[in-house]
């Protein structure tokens, strides 16, 4: 009987080896092959979307006047510092519309972010909700008084404070609630509200670096609706670059919050400021380049800078322009604007939504064109030649006289032209009858007179530094000016006390067909000339 039955099981470990173990190995590599691929999708960083945004748009009763301020501010300040607040101000880039907080001229206050509802979303479906002020902390936070309790958002709610990140913390809230986002389930919501409250930051002294945060700051907030779902997206996050300084002391020291001489608390704003800026922002583009630019578009950089200008001693800042079509510079101040569109190589209208006064002259022809509205290039028959060349758009001057192909007119000028400029204006250009000439926008609109026309540059003209909400009035603005298309991306580049240069990049994928209410009432405004404002 044992004889039989080790007989049996010898036979069967006999079979098994030479039918099934073979298979086995089979059977453990697909099992792995299971277990790897559910692991890589439960653990990929999802993508992250934009669904919706909205700015503050102050009430008129909240407007700076700056006849009535100065004024007031004679009460307690010496002629001496009203003649240099009055300077920085006329030079400060900031319009007669920007607004302070209603403690600051006895109006009842208005506690409401914004007035619209522009998402379907319903408070209870917000899972993650963060809040960035720098200047003020509150107990309870800003997060359960104001928001949560106001718009009864649920229980489970996850709610952060962020405060004293300076103006780039908006960027920084994006990214905390992208990570969030990424540990939830598919198509959660996170809300993040960017403000500042000057109120209680208003500084009472004479001491000049602080007195200039009263002139260059201004009340104003954005509301930013993120998820991983795409549906009703209206953006792609494709990345996000934080860099901090705060290891160099000047860097850490350059806004400060502390008291002058005589004890009063307020900001100082160090001059060095705006060199730290420019270091922080070499930093960031370090890593942002190599995420946006094509890898060869980078290498030929990198070739003629080692093989064309090999005594140059300037840092190689590759041209962006390839890889993004709108740029929002943190409205910090025209000498922070200035200097990156310096450090980037920026022509004046592509920092248009950020900045201050700027002189569009050069190039624009002494009288308007014939015909209104023609034409921004003028193309001479097939083999032609750009004869007649304006800055209203700008060309790139390296092509001022380029020698056109004998093609049709519209490759010849899209050939003739930088790749970033046609993406950019080229869907604005028009065929005329002729199919010899082209227009700039509406055929039937007024040519621009001629002449200097100072262009205000925008969210900083129109809402001042409104800290980190800036980018979000300068995304609005580009949307508002319907500059905005289906596959353009958004490089948003916001600086802050620490000193930090944080950036994102954003893809379009739905552009708005409305401008948000805090443009909606003054965009038709932009460009304005500058000499009609009192200064
Ligand atoms: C204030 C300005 C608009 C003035 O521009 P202009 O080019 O017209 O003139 P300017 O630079 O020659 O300066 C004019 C006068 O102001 C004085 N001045 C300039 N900056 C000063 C400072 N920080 N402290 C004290 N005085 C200052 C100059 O000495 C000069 O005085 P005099 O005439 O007597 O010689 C510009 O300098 C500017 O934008 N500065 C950067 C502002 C800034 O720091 N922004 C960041 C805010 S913080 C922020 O947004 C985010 C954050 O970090 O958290």
């Amino acid at each position: 009987m044992i004889l039989k039955v080790t007989h049996i099981f010898q036979y069967g470990l006999l079979t098994w080896s030479t039918t099934i173990a073979p298979h086995i190995h089979h059977l453990w590599a697909f099992l792995l092959l299971i277990v790897v691929t559910i692991k890589y999708l439960v653990q990929r960083s999802r993508s992250v979307y934009l669904v919706e945004y909205a700015c503050f748009g102050p009430h008129s009763n909240y407007r700076v006047n700056p006849t009535t301020w100065f004024k007031t501010l004679r009460l307690f300040l010496d002629d001496d510092t009203i003649s240099f607040l009055r300077n920085i101000f006329r030079r400060s880039g900031l319009g007669n519309e920007t607004c302070l907080p209603s403690s600051l001229h006895y109006i009842p206050p208005i506690h409401s972010l914004s007035r619209d509802a522009k998402t379907s979303v319903k408070p209870n479906e917000i899972d993650i909700l963060i809040v960035n002020c720098s200047c003020t902390t509150m107990i309870p936070s800003m997060t359960d008084m104001i928001i949560i309790n106001r718009y009864k958002l649920r229980s489970g709610i996850r709610n952060t404070e962020l405060s004293g990140m300076g103006c780039s913390a908006g960027l920084i809230a994006v990214g905390l609630a992208r990570n969030l986002l990424q540990t939830m389930s598919y198509g959660a919501h996170a809300l993040v509200v960017s403000t500042e409250i000057l109120t209680g930051k208003y500084y009472a002294g004479r001491k000049r670096s602080m007195q200039l945060t009263n002139m260059l700051f201004r009340m104003g907030g954005a509301a930013v609706l993120l998820s991983t779902s795409r549906a009703n997206a209206r953006f792609e996050l494709m990345h996000i670059v934080r860099k901090s300084t705060s290891a160099q002391d000047s860097a850490y020291h350059c806004v400060f919050h502390e008291e002058d001489e005589e004890g009063n608390l307020g900001l100082n704003l160090s001059k060095d400021l705006v060199a730290t800026a420019g270091e922080a922002l070499k930093s960031n583009i370090t890593t942002t380049a190599p995420l946006v630019l094509p890898f060869s578009f980078l290498l030929s950089t990198i070739a003629q800078k080692v093989f064309k200008k090999t005594t140059s001693t300037k840092h190689c800042v590759p041209n962006f322009s390839f890889a993004v079509q709108h740029f929002c510079v943190h409205a910090g101040g025209k000498a922070v604007i200035d200097a990156v569109q310096r450090s980037l190589n920026l022509s004046d209208e592509q920092v248009e939504p950020s900045r201050t006064p700027a002189t569009v002259a050069a190039g624009r022809p002494a009288s308007p064109p014939s015909s209104p509205g023609v034409a921004a290039i003028d193309v001479g028959g097939s083999r032609g030649r750009i004869r007649r060349q304006t800055r209203w758009p700008r060309l790139p001057p390296r092509e001022a006289a380029v020698t056109l192909p004998g093609a049709e007119a519209g490759r010849a000028v899209r050939a003739g032209v930088d790749a970033a400029w046609w993406r950019l204006h080229g869907p604005r250009l028009s065929k005329g009858r002729s199919g010899r000439s082209w227009s700039y926008g509406k055929v039937g609109s007024t040519w621009p007179s001629s002449g200097r026309i100072r262009r205000k540059k925008k969210t900083l003209h129109r809402f001042g530094n409104t800290s980190s909400s800036s980018l979000w009035y300068e995304m609005a603005y580009c949307e508002a000016k319907q500059l905005m298309r289906k596959g353009d991306r958004v490089w948003m580049i916001g600086f802050g006390s620490g000193y930090k240069c944080n950036s994102a990049v954003w893809k379009c994928i739905l552009p708005s067909h409305s401008a948000d209410s805090a443009w909606a009432n003054c965009i038709h405004r932009y460009p304005m000339d500058v000499a009609k404002q009192y200064v």
